[in-house]
C-alpha cells in the first residue's frame, strides 16, 4: 500500500522538506539512494540517509500497524501499544539533521540504548573551530574508525568560552558561524547559524573577511553572500530581550531546520552588575539555562556561550585574586564543556576547565586575518 508522506509520523520539518522537493509518497524516498536524496533536498549525504532510515522506520511500522489492524486481530491492549509505537517514532525522529535525542519538548521521552547514543554520537558532524589542535580538544572521539569526521564544537552540547577582553572569543564565535554555513565537502556542516549578539560586538566586514578566508582556502565556489545568508543575526538590547529571545529559539530552528549552531556573544553582558539582587538573578540566570538545554534537547544544534571573566578574591584580597567565567558557581554546571583562552607571553590558548566527556587538556591557537588557525598557519603557504 502507498503511505503518504504526510501520513507518516515525521516532525512537521521534515515532511515540509520533502513536499517542497515534489515528494508525495514514502516509497518515493525509500527507493533513493542517500547519494540522490541529499541533491534533491540539498542536504548532506548523512541527513540525507538518516531521514530515508526514518522514513523507512515509519512506513513499516504504520503499514505493520495496518496490516494488523485491517487483518481484525487487534484488540484495545494491541493497539494502544501500535499507537505507542507510532508516538515513540516520531519522538525519536523528532530532529531535521541526523541525531535522534530521547526527550521531547512537550513530553517525557523515551529511552535510547547506550549503542543507539554511541551510533548518534558518532554521526555527529561537529562544527570546525578553524584550528585543528582546537578541534581535536572539543571533540577526541576515540576510538572513531572514520578518520575523516569532522571534528570540533559538539552539536547537541552547550559550549561554554571564556576569557579576557581582547583573547579572541568573538573572533572564535564568527569563526564557528562561518564554518556552521560552509558545504560539508569544504570542510563545513551545510547548515546555517543563529547569532546572538548581545554586546554589539558583531563587526560585519570581519565576519566577511572570515568567510572569504574559508572559501578561498577550501577552493569553494561559493560567495560570500551565500555564506552571510546563512547566519540569522539578532542584536539584543537588555537582559528581558535575551530572555525571551532565547524562549523562540527552539520555534524559530523548527521554522529553520537547518540551523546547527546557536552562538551568544556574550550570555554575561546583561547579566553583569545585578548582583545587588541576587534571588531574581538566580532565577534569570535558571530560566536561561532551561532555554538553552532545550535547545540542546530538541534539534542537533551546538550552543556556543561566550561569557566573561571576573576576579576571584583569595585569601580575602582581591591582589590575590584569579580569573574566573562570570556568573557564579551554579551556572557552572550548565555548560557541558566550559574553556578559558587566554593569553600569555603574546601566545594564546585555549584551555579546559570542566567537562564531563573530554579530558584536560590545552592547546594554542593563533588569530590571523582568516580568523582562528593554527600557530604556524601559512608557513608552508606557496611551497
Ligand atoms: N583581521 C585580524 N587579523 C588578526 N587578528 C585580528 C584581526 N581582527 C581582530 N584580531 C584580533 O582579535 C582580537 C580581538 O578579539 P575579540 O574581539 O574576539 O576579543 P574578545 O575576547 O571577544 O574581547 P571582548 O571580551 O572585549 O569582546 C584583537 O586583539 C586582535 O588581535
Amino acid at each position: 500500500m502507498e503511505r503518504s508522506i504526510e501520513s507518516l509520523p515525521l516532525s512537521a520539518s521534515h515532511i515540509k522538506l520533502l513536499h517542497r522537493a515534489g515528494f508525495v509518497y514514502a516509497n518515493d524516498v525509500t527507493q533513493l539512494s542517500a547519494v540522490d536524496l541529499a541533491d534533491e533536498l540539498k542536504v548532506s549525504r548523512i541527513d540525507a540517509l538518516d531521514l530515508i532510515r526514518s522514513v523507512k522506520a515509519c512506513n513499516n511500522t504504520v503499514t505493520d500497524t495496518a496490516i494488523v489492524q485491517s487483518a481484525g486481530k487487534i484488540g484495545e491492549a494491541e493497539r494502544a501499544s501500535a499507537k505507542n509505537t507510532i508516538a515513540s517514532a516520531k519522538v525519536i525522529t523528532l530532529d531535521t539533521t541526523s541525531v535522534a535525542f530521547p526527550v521531547s519538548r512537550t513530553g517525557i521521552g523515551n529511552s535510547l540504548t547506550a549503542y543507539q547514543v554511541l551510533l548518534n554520537e558518532r554521526r555527529r558532524i561537529c562544527i570546525s573551530t578553524g584550528s585543528f589542535e582546537l578541534d581535536h580538544l572539543l571533540c577526541p572521539r576515540a576510538g572513531a574508525s572514520d578518520d575523516d569526521v569532522q571534528m570540533g564544537v559538539q552539536r547537541g552540547a552547550i559550549t561554554e568560552f571564556s576569557g579576557a577582553p581582547g583573547c579572541g572569543k568573538t573572533q572564535l564565535c564568527m569563526q564557528l558561524a562561518v564554518n556552521a554555513c560552509l558545504k560539508a565537502e569544504f570542510g563545513g556542516v551545510g547548515g546555517e547559524a543563529v547569532y546572538i549578539d548581545t554586546e554589539g560586538s558583531f563587526v560585519v566586514d570581519r565576519i566577511a573577511e572570515i568567510a572569504l578566508a574559508a572559501l578561498v582556502e577550501t577552493g569553494s565556489e561559493d560567495s560570500v553572500s551565500s555564506v552571510l545568508s546563512a547566519i540569522h543575526y539578532f542584536r539584543v538590547q537588555n537582559h528581558l530581550e535575551q530572555l525571551a529571545l532565547l524562549y523562540q529559539i527552539p520555534s524559530f530552528i523548527e521554522a529553520h531546520p537547518k540551523v546547527c549552531v546557536v552562538v551568544i556573544d556574550s550570555i554575561a553582558f546583561h547579566f553583569r552588575g545585578k548582583a545587588n539582587d541576587i534571588g531574581s538573578r538566580t532565577r534569570l540566570l535558571h530560566q536561561m539555562a532551561q532555554s538553552l538545554t532545550m535547545i540542546t534537547l530538541c534539534n542537533t544544534s551546538a550552543v556556543v556561550v561566550v561569557n566573561q571573566t571576573t576576579t576571584k578574591i583569595q585569601h580575602g584580597s582581591a591582589s590575590h585574586g584569579k580569573l574566573v567565567p562570570a556568573l557564579g558557581e551554579n551556572w557552572g554546571h550548565v555548560p557541558t564543556h566550559r574553556l578559558v583562552l587566554s593569553v600569555k607571553n603574546g601566545s594564546r590558548f585555549a584551555t579546559i576547565i570542566k567537562s564531563s566527556s573530554l579530558p584536560e587538556g590545552q592547546v594554542e591557537y593563533i588569530l590571523c586575518d582568516a580568523g582562528v588557525r593554527d600557530p604556524g598557519y601559512g608557513l608552508d603557504m606557496g611551497d
